[in-house]
């Protein structure tokens, strides 16, 4: 696997048009889903009321973790479509491409989205406007000097914040994004490894609406994560069940991650030594007693809870060392990546000018039956006040990835112009495929 963020979970999987391979046994809608895998049985949960022959298997994706909930499943699955949909479209636009070509520039164009919608959207909502410029700022080019490698600190703890953002029930709901008597809401470890309850309760739709509706879950210093997964977590390797938080915590251990006070230090924050020095960036004065409790001293704790449970900074979800942290490696990502979708011939400028145009919620309405979304996927809004219906969400034009013909040879490649759209500018095509 790749460090890049390229949506890399949907290798592997190419038929001979250059299409992800899908399921050949279940449609949602009309719509794909992910094939199962090979391996039967698999272990993913079944549907008690039903016999073993309507077994339904885990899903099969780039990344074996695609089945862990049904959540993350719509995720993997959302992409899958879109692959597909921008391969026929490309291969529409442009029918002497090969399976080969198709495949790839589809794959290319998803992996430009997942670097914008991550860095321009996710991110500084994540880390606060403050942090985006100090750590990350503007793009400046690729820097060969930049190591992008994820580092240990990011996986085992800061990017584990997420962890405390997870809500503990499942909602789906229907086109006025209302409950739906049929679909009861259900507790997260209803829905671990159970794909059953995608293909046979509804599909995609309804629990991407409950995810559009909903906030995630507000990480409070007093409950930082929900017990349904300190509790009931399970996962495929163990048969019993799991302590996400104790899991972290070990994790971060094995792999001899300094303290929190360590890594403070290399962030430039202040030290912290006493309760009191706690309390500077903890308002929480039981749960500092707490920590101090059970660690003694500040330099003991664990990188992972003690940036966790930092206050935030303004307009953002986590506390200053995980924002530095997340903001660095994404930082290093982006600068330290030759074919990050900004830099250089990677993609044409006109191509660009499209790929930005693009969204979460214009992935989401060109795969799937939904029919408003917010314009923002990550912000929070109520329906149908802050909705809008997909034929007003903009989206990237494919005619910039169009070649255009002359005597029977492919000599240009289109430019669209952003701007001024006419008069196009032309260039050749060598200059401008990357594939
Ligand atoms: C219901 C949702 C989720 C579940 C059940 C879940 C579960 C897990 C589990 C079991 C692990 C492996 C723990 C270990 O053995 O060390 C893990 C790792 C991880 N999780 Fe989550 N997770 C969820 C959501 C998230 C979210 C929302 C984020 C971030 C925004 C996240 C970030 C990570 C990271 C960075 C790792 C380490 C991955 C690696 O190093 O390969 N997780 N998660």
């Amino acid at each position: 696997m790749t460090h890049y963020p390229k949506g890399w979970i949907l290798r592997n999987l190419t038929s001979e048009e250059g299409l992800l391979r899908v399921n050949n046994k279940h449609h949602d809608n009309g719509q794909e889903y992910l094939p199962f895998t090979d391996r039967v049985p698999s272990p993913c949960a079944q549907d008690s009321n039903v016999s073993e022959d309507e077994r339904i298997e885990c899903f099969m994706a780039g990344d074996s973790r695609s089945s862990e909930v049904i959540s993350l499943t719509a995720m993997h699955t959302l992409w899958l479509r879109e692959h597909n949909r921008l391969a026929r479209a490309l291969k529409t636009i442009n029918s002497h491409w090969s399976a080969e070509t198709v495949y790839q520039e589809a794959r290319k164009i998803v992996g430009a989205l997942h670097q914008i919608i991550t860095l321009r959207d996710y991110i500084p909502k994540i880390i606060g406007p403050d942090a985006f410029n100090q750590y990350i700022g503007l793009y400046k080019g690729y820097d060969p000097t930049v190591n992008p490698t994820v580092s240990n600190i990011f996986a085992t703890a800061a990017f584990r914040f997420g962890h405390a953002t997870i809500q503990p029930i499942v909602r789906r709901l229907n086109a006025q994004y209302l409950d739906d008597p049929e679909l009861p809401h259900l507790q997260l470890h209803e829905v671990f490894f159970s794909p059953w309850r995608l293909i046979k309760e509804g599909g995609l739709d309804p629990l991407i609406r409950g995810l559009l509706a909903h906030p995630a879950k507000l990480q409070v210093q007093g409950q930082l994560m929900n017990e349904e997964l300190t509790d009931k977590l399970f996962v495929l390797s163990n048969n019993g069940s799991l302590d996400l938080a104790s899991l972290n915590l070990q994790r971060g251990r094995d792999h001899g991650l300094p303290g929190y006070n360590d890594w403070r230090e290399f962030c430039g924050l202040p030290e912290l030594e006493t309760q009191t020095d706690l309390n500077t960036i903890i308002a929480n004065q039981k749960i500092t007693e707490k920590i101090m409790e059970l660690y003694h001293n500040p330099s003991n704790i664990d990188v992972w809870l003690g940036g966790l449970v930092e206050d935030f900074l303004p307009g953002a979800r986590t506390g200053p060392l995980f924002a530095c942290l997340i903001g660095k490696q994404m930082k290093a990502l982006r600068d330290g990546d030759r074919f990050w979708w900004e830099n250089d011939n990677v993609f044409t400028e006109a191509q660009k000018n499209e790929l930005k145009k693009h969204s979460l919620s214009r992935v989401i309405c060109d795969n799937t039956g939904i029919s408003d979304v917010p314009v923002d996927a990550f912000q929070l809004g109520k329906f149908p006040q802050d909705f809008k219906h997909c034929s007003n969400i903009d989206g990237m034009n494919l005619e910039a990835w169009q070649e255009i013909f002359q005597e029977g040879k492919v000599i240009f490649t289109r430019i669209v112009s952003q701007t001024c759209g006419i008069p196009h500018k032309f260039l050749s095509s060598n200059e401008q495929l990357n594939s």
